[in-house]
């Protein structure tokens, strides 16, 4: 195994914006990258160009020394030691859980004792050894899924490419199933590359997020340091909870803003100042007398808490939570702990 490398790739279909714009990413042995991003960024056609089923229109693919494909060159995806996981599953019906799971190595000719033991294997894995003999139209929509991983491991792959491959099931299964994509790559130790647009998928499951926007990277990272410090409006708008202020800034803001310098932001509006974005997490939202004289715009009751809007004197909105409930259109002032500026 060596690391998977993508250097500076394109993807055009024909005229127009191209569909992958000059991607740069390199994703560690064993390591689990998500790419996020909203529909129709690209991050399939990244998928697929890894996978083998599209040819890059520039720069390359690597898998540590070895090009896997370029502009000019591509290595056929059965000989790539790849697997992927559909959304779709894509079990044969007619086949048991056993069957589905060796699949591919029938397909390469092992069969017998060999053949036994790597299929039962992988079935343990992904805890389904009790359900070999059963069809697909037997199972749970998480039990499909696992049998689609488990087939995907019997040909012990460098790399894993799984297409949104939570996005058929429901909130509660996908959790469980977040469990189980963790606990397979730890025990694969394969290198795992996941498209998602569901940031909190992303964030609870890979080891680092590229974030996707119009064909192009916008910010790689590993998932607390990209909700630290997210670059840029997108990227702060994408990854976790928060309000994105416009405000007038002093020439020497630092990225990091503490109230101390954020008081001034909010009371002294200096109009030679340049207008920047920071961004406020809910729970650096803090109520204070002394702070600054919000009102309510909306409350949600989320069990262990109240979600507030409130509106913030210019009328921006901000985010906020409260253990106690709070009347709409009430006065509720706040101290903003902390922002980051985008
Ligand atoms: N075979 C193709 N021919 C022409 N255009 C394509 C083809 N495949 C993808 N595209 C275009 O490339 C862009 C990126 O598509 P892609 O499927 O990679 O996005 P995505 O981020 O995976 O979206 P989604 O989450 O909706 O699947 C889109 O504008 C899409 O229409």
């Amino acid at each position: 195994m060596a690391k998977l490398i993508l250097n500076r790739l394109s993807k055009s279909f024909g005229d127009g914006k191209p569909a992958v714009d000059d991607v740069s990413v390199t994703i560690r042995e064993g390591g689990f990258l998500a790419l996020l991003g909203p529909s129709g960024c690209g991050k399939t056609t990244v998928l697929r160009m890894i996978a083998g089923f599209e040819q890059p229109t520039d720069g390359a693919i690597l898998l540590g020394e070895r090009v896997l494909a370029d502009a000019g060159s591509m290595v056929p995806p059965e000989r790539r030691n790849m697997a992927m996981v559909f959304q779709s599953y894509a079990l044969w019906p007619h086949m048991t859980v056993a069957e589905n799971a060796g699949y591919p190595l029938k397909v390469r000719g092992i069969s017998g004792e060999r053949y036994r033991r790597k299929v039962a294997d992988a079935l343990a894995t992904v805890r389904l050894e009790s359900y070999a003999e059963r069809r697909p139209s037997e199972l749970s929509g998480g039990q499909r899924q696992r049998v689609a991983l488990a087939r995907c491991l019997v040909t012990e792959p460098d790399v894993v490419l799984l297409d949104e491959p939570l996005a058929n099931l429901d909130r509660h299964l996908r959790q469980e199933m977040e469990e189980t994509f963790r606990e397979f790559h730890a025990m694969s130790g394969a290198t795992m590359v996941y498209v998602t647009h569901d940031q909190s998928e992303a964030m609870a499951l890979a080891t680092d997020v590229a974030v996707m926007s119009e064909g192009k990277l916008l910010q790689i990272a590993p998932p607390a340091e990209l909700y630290a410090r997210p670059e840029g409006k997108l990227v702060g708008g994408l990854v976790g909870q928060g309000a994105i202020l416009s405000v007038s800034l002093p020439d020497n803001a630092p990225r990091s803003m503490e109230w101390s310098q954020l008081q001034q932001v909010f009371t002294e509006t200096d109009s030679t100042s340049a207008i920047g974005d920071i961004l406020v997490r809910p729970q650096d939202v803090i109520h204070d007398a002394d702070g600054i004289p919000c009102r309510v715009a909306t409350i949600l009751y989320e069990g262990e808490r109240y979600a507030l809007r409130l509106t913030l004197p210019d009328g921006q909105v901000l985010r906020a939570y409260s253990r106690e409930p709070a009347a709409i259109g009430s006065l509720f002032p706040v101290v903003i702990r902390s922002a980051w500026r985008l």
